[in-house]
């Protein structure tokens, strides 16, 4: 199987511009929802992804693979490394764009076996934009941030309006955040207050 990449962008971009609000290279940045399975700190068995913003429209996250992570025997689970590139993705084009986006499309190639108690790190790039489709990609490490790459992934994110969130989200838990602003952060372009 041929493993040369098709081109990317798959479409004609234009450069992204990065929001004014956007954090500062070097910003750790958080969970953006306490119940995210990619960050968030309520979530027992997450991935609890961290990550810090950097220069050039990139973003790096750690993610340490844990026994609740398997798939096989002491190895990650491909779905949740999978996961854990969305996660890290879509905190590229959020945090750079300041803009509400959802996936649209996630390819993943697999390199290397990811062990239980390693630490993959991963940067994620914003490559373009094209109207509502923005275009990102990543590349993780295994063990140290210049370890040999596992896995590189790329992303198609379509940005939407918060009606998004308000039309599909389950009643309830759009009320918790309703109640208990705290579990989103971003609050002032994330707001979802129905
Ligand atoms: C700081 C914040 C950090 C946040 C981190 C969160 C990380 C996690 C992110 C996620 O996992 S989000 C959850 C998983 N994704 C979804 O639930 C999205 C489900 N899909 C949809 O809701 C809709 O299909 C979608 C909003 C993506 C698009 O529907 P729309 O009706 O709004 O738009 P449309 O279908 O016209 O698509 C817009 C453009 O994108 C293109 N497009 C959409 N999906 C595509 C696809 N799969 N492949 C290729 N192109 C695609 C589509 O062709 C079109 O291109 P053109 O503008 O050139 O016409």
């Amino acid at each position: 199987m041929s493993r040369v990449p098709p081109v990317w962008p798959p479409v004609e971009v234009e450069p992204p511009q990065r929001h004014p609000d956007a954090p500062e290279p070097g910003t750790k940045l958080g969970p953006h929802y306490a119940h995210c399975f990619g960050c968030g700190d309520a979530v027992e068995h997450g991935l609890h992804l961290h990550t810090v913003a950097d220069e050039d429209m990139t973003i790096r996250a750690k993610f340490t693979v844990t026994e609740a992570h398997q798939g096989a025997p002491g190895l990650a689970h491909g779905g949740l490394l999978a996961c854990a590139f969305d996660e890290a993705l879509g905190a590229t084009v959020g945090e750079q764009l300041r803009q509400p986006a959802v996936t649209g499309r996630l390819e993943t190639d697999f390199l290397r076996p990811v062990p239980v108690g390693s630490t993959l790190h991963i940067v994620g790039h914003l490559d373009g934009v094209a109207g509502r489709k923005v275009y990102a990609s990543a590349e993780g490490r295994l063990g140290a941030p210049d370890g040999p790459v596992a896995l590189r992934a790329r992303a198609l994110f379509v940005t939407v309006d918060l009606a998004h969130f308000v039309e599909h989200g389950r009643a309830e838990d759009l009320r918790a955040i309703a109640e208990d602003p705290s579990l989103l952060r971003n609050r002032q372009h994330f707001n979802i207050n129905p």
